[in-house]
């Protein structure tokens, strides 16, 4: 099976044995918790769009291990044409669930530690790179959802893991044995997690020797035993537990997060892709940032293309459409929104090979397009704001609507353009509510600041890739200065 069903992938998620905890409470069934199943239903939507012909080329690939037929979702990317797909296929499920779906944190890990371990195997004379293969045939073959584990708690930022006060704040090699590795810590924010059938996990920063420990890359189920899970509250999560379909904004889909705790987990050498290789630590937080930050430039497009439709709604609903001012803040809503998909094309675009094969995006450019996505979509969501009026947060709830004697009061009052039922003004200023917001605005607003990193990391980025000293020099040819400056650096 190397595509599978969406209810395929349903059942097998129902098989996983979760140690999850939510609200306090131990939960035994995630896949039909009310809080959790729209995230689920978001994951789905990336395998049944692999089955529709209508855009089997953006969600499938050939693998170039077997030349089967696989996800995009777990294809190591073979072009610059491969990397475009990518963001297009993002834009286009941005679109259909108006959330975030998931499974890019794998794909993306994926693709950083396929290039990562072959240079080290070529460097150390290693092995790491043989098994990643291994386990990405088995990716590929089951289409597996892949939790990608890069954050670490990281307790006091100013000092490296091996100085922190709790040796357990970043995730680390507890003891090595002839057969693997136990490893102990924990993972934050880690969007999908108990969607996914495998976790792989790499280290949050560049080390020195004496983090040699914390080091580590590896992969591992979703459910071993050691893992727990704690469950990230959402803004207005519990609406979903209240019945009715409006006021969530998005009863169908969503996201999750979760703290993801290791104690004593065991992990057999042939899961192990960085064991105490310190100095590739750094490549691999870089490339898998920088992929990060490309996905960016597709699934919040396609989110932000939902939100612009939902004010343009608005808008028409309570007869403003015509008003220039609106219809100038929808033209620049759309402004901004491609804008991030120009950079997400483009970083795709002018992407290169590496030493393996598979294919990286331009770094600078991925960077650029993240500085972006920490802004635009702050900025898209306030023009939606202004569009809704005031009533997004103030309106009755859907219990009031259906209520014998209120709901036809609310009817009455909350309308707006004639003609327009009142229930559909009610429905789209709440999936406003929902992206600026409520559940959604974890991944629209504050997973743009800080997913991939938060913006200083990507500015530090820029600096080292922005040469400024070539743009110096270009300067100066122009300007007819020649020879060396004293001036001080
Ligand atoms: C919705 C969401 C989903 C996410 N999904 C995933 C996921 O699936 N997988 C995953 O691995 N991660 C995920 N992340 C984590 C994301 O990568 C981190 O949030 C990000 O790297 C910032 O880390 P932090 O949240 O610990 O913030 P902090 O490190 O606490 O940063 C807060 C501020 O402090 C500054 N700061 C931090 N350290 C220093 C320092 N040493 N010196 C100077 N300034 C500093 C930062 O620049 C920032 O301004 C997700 C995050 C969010 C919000």
């Amino acid at each position: 099976m190397a595509l599978m069903t969406a209810a395929q992938y349903e059942e097998s998620l129902r098989k996983m044995k979760f140690n999850l905890y939510l609200l306090g409470e131990k939960v035994a069934n995630p896949v039909d918790h009310p809080v959790i199943r729209p995230s689920l239903n978001a994951v789905k939507m990336t395998y049944s769009l692999a089955h529709d012909p209508a855009h089997a080329e953006l969600m499938t690939a050939t693998s170039h291990l077997t030349g089967r037929k696989i996800n995009r979702f777990t294809h190591l990317h073979q072009s610059a044409d491969d990397l475009m797909k990518k963001v297009k296929m993002q834009r286009l499920l941005g679109q259909k669930t108006a959330a975030c779906f998931q499974r890019c944190v794998g794909m993306d890990a994926i693709n950083a530690v396929e290039s990562v371990t072959f240079e080290m195997d070529q460097a150390l004379g290693t092995e790491y790179h043989t098994r990643f293969n291994d386990f990405i045939r088995l990716v590929q073959d089951g289409d597996l959802t892949v939790d990608g584990a890069m954050t670490d708690p990281k307790g006091d930022r100013s000092l490296p893991p091996h100085k922190q006060a709790d040796p357990d704040l970043f995730l680390r090699v507890a003891e090595k044995r002839a057969d693997g590795i136990v490893v102990r810590g924990a993972k934050c924010h880690q969007t999908g997690a108990l969607n996914s059938h495998w976790i792989l996990v790499m280290p949050t920063i560049s080390m020195g020797e004496a983090d040699a420990d914390y080091a580590v890359c590896f992969a591992v189920p979703a459910d071993a035993a050691g893992i727990t899970y704690i469950y990230g509250r959402q803004s207005c999560d519990t609406r979903k537990l209240e019945g009715g379909d409006i006021d969530t904004g998005n009863s169908t889909f969503g996201g999750h997060e979760s703290l993801v705790i290791f104690e004593d987990v065991f992990v057999p050498w042939k899961d192990v892709f960085m064991c105490g290789e310190y100095r590739y630590s750094g490549a691999l937080v870089e490339r898998f940032a920088g992929y990060h930050r490309q996905s960016y430039g597709g699934c919040k497009v396609g989110v932000g293309d939902v939100l612009i439709g939902a004010a343009a709604l608005a808008a028409e609903y309570n007869g403003a459409a015509k008003a220039s001012h609106v219809k100038d803040k929808l033209i620049e809503m759309v402004h901004l929104n491609e804008t991030l998909y120009a950079c997400g094309i483009a970083c795709s675009a002018a992407g290169s090979r590496t030493a393996s094969g598979t294919y990286l995006i331009d770094m600078l450019l991925a960077n650029v397009c993240k500085q972006n996505v920490t802004r635009f979509p702050y900025e898209i969501a306030r023009l939606a704001e202004d569009i809704a009026g005031g009533l997004f947060v103030t309106m009755p709830s859907e219990k009031d609507l259906r209520h014998p004697e209120i709901g036809p009061k609310i009817e009455k009052y909350l309308g707006g353009t004639a003609g327009v039922p009142t229930e559909h003004r009610l429905r789209v200023l709440r999936l406003v509510e929902n992206l600026t917001l409520g559940t959604a605005a974890v991944g629209y607003r504050t997973e743009s600041m800080h997913g991939a990193g938060s913006p200083q990391a990507q500015r530090i980025m820029i600096a080292r890739q922005g040469n400024i000293e070539g743009k110096k020099e270009l300067a100066k040819k122009i300007a007819g200065i020649a020879g060396a400056d004293t001036a001080p650096q």
